[in-house]
């Protein structure tokens, strides 16, 4: 029997709820709760009380598509978007103002608390989190090992090795038995195996596995986590009962654990071989394990652990990403892939292809391939979107005002398709647009083209990276030619990075 008292008091806090409600929306009617507009800013309105949300959840799956519709739907090159639960973002593709963040006013822009929050648990203190002293002790430690001398003699040596670990592990294997191989995995293999090798001098040889290693199965799960937390204000709830819901999957500490595990083992097996001698070298790990930090301790065993995963996501993903959307930018333009590989075989000869000390120095000056890596790094940026955190007010060059604590989000990915930024092929693949009328190698300012950050954190392994995608690329287009599986669906997986949602399928014929 019903309770006329209880019933008229739910039906009172039910409609003081409606009204309420009534005029929260009355109040936002096109933003999200407590927000103001922008003045001077362009904004596309949302709904009330939760503002864009729900596009952003809906276009979750295609981000940078979302992102790069918001500059030309709205004609600007900077926009910005209230939405519930999500920080304040002021978002741009203006090279002016990229540069002007990343470099003239690098002082003001610092790794927020959304990214720590988001990625902590992965990243820890390591460098890509890290403000102040703490990212500079980590720089400048990680700067030395990328001189000429090292670049000369042991990273292109390191490289030849690992792809002819590949050449006879796995694709020359696909030939002879017609098997399909994951283009985009193997790549992954090949830059993972190349970069523990010679950043902590350990022989991974995940090339070797069939299978993912678990390592890299339980990274790639944390780091797309970690990039689900930007989009999901709830995520501090949200994660607990998907565990619960879905007891028989791995979780997201049990995948960190897997994480640690490898992490540890890599400098526990390092401090053996430095106390028997063994390093002929000092490698990114033993120079870690020598320096100071900003408190001039030496490195507790977390700090080198999150060295160690930082630079993992640094050595792997942004390369083996660049070189998976770089073959599939060939495969898709064999008038690229044929003049690419006019100048591999006028260049690479079979002696240079045996001296790493000469192949360095043939392929420094590879001016067509460069060209293309840019181009491919133009609109398939292995960071394709990224933010840092507003300390103090500011004005950027094309006027908007910032706010202390706004974040601003560069979006390289859509700005590598901004007709304003790149003219009216900008959504073409055209290499030749890096070459100048001389013939030479063109350098666009960092502001148009960030694939590799700018300013004081520029990339420190810029020239490593495309040193050991241009190995690569000689290496493969000169001895195979590649076919896509036809009915696959190559598009990216939205990530932190620019991985391959579901790989890429290719066919390999050897070059006669
Ligand atoms: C195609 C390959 C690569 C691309 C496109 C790329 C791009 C980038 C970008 C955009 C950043 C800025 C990230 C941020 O702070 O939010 C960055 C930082 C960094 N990259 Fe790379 N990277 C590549 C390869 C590498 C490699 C092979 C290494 C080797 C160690 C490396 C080491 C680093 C480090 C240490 C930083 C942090 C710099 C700092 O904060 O001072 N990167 N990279």
């Amino acid at each position: 029997m019903s309770n006329p008292l209880s019933d008229s008091y739910l039906s009172r806090t039910l409609c003081a709820s409606a009204a309420i409600i009534t005029a929260l929306a009355l109040k936002y009617p096109d933003r999200a709760l407590f927000d103001e507009h922008r003045e001077g800013i362009a904004e596309r309105r949302g709904w009330p009380i939760v503002g864009r949300l729900p596009e952003i959840a809906s276009n979750a799956e295609i981000l940078h598509e979302f992102l790069l519709h918001g500059f030309t739907s709205l004609n600007s090159l900077t926009t910005t978007a209230s939405a519930l639960g999500i920080p304040r973002t002021i978002s741009t593709v203006d090279p002016r103002n990229i540069e002007h963040i990343l470099k003239h006013n690098f002082e003001n822009y610092a790794k927020g608390p959304q990214l720590n929050a988001a990625t902590g648990d992965l990243f820890g203190h390591g460098i890509f989190n890290a403000n102040g002293e703490q990212w500079k002790y980590q720089r400048k430690t990680a700067s030395h090992i990328f001189n000429i001398k090292n670049f000369r003699d042991l990273f292109t040596e390191v490289f030849v090795k690992e792809l002819d670990i590949m050449c006879k592990g796995v694709l020359d294997k696909a030939v002879a038995l017609n098997q399909v191989v994951d283009f985009h995995d193997t790549m992954f293999k090949f830059t993972l195996d190349s970069f523990i090798l010679l950043g902590f001098g350990v022989q991974l040889n995940a090339l070797g596995s069939k299978e993912k290693v678990p390592f890299a199965a339980s990274f790639d799960e944390c780091q797309l986590n970690s990039f689900q937390r930007f989009i999901n204000p709830l995520w501090r709830v949200t994660e607990p009962i998907a565990n619960l819901m879905h007891p028989w999957k791995k979780s997201i500490s049990q995948h960190l654990d897997t994480v640690d595990i490898f992490a540890n083992e890599v400098i526990e097996n390092r401090r053996k071989q430095l106390a028997n001698g063994e390093m002929d070298h000092r490698d990114l790990l033993s120079r870690f394990m020598e320096a100071h930090n900003e408190n001039d301790q030496p490195l507790s065993n977390r700090e080198l652990r999150d060295i160690v995963l930082n630079f993992v996501i640094a050595g792997r993903d942004t390369t083996a990403q660049a070189l998976s959307w770089t073959f599939y930018m060939l495969l898709l333009h064999p008038r690229v892939e044929s003049k690419l590989l006019k100048e591999v075989l006028q260049n690479i000869t079979d002696d240079v292809a045996d001296d790493p000390v000469i192949l360095y120095e043939v392929i420094k000056n590879m001016t067509y391939a460069h060209a293309v890596f840019y181009e491919v790094l133009r609109l398939y940026p292995s960071v394709p979107n990224n933010q840092k955190y507003a300390l103090n007010v500011d004005i950027l060059p094309d006027g908007t005002p910032i706010r202390k604590g706004d974040y601003v989000m560069w979006c390289p990915w859509a700005q590598g398709r901004t007709e304003a930024v790149w003219g009216p092929d900008a959504k073409e693949f055209k290499p030749e647009r890096w070459i100048t009328a001389y013939g030479e190698l063109r350098r666009e300012s960092q502001g148009q083209w960030p694939a590799f950050h700018a300013g004081p954190r520029v990339c420190l392994g810029q020239n490593l990276a495309t040193l050991e995608a241009l190995v690569a690329m000689v290496f493969l287009v000169k001895r195979y030619r590649f076919r896509l599986v036809p009915g696959q669906n190559i598009t990216y997986q939205v990530s932190l990075t620019l991985p391959m949602k579901e790989g890429m399928r290719v066919y390999v014929h050897k070059r006669c």
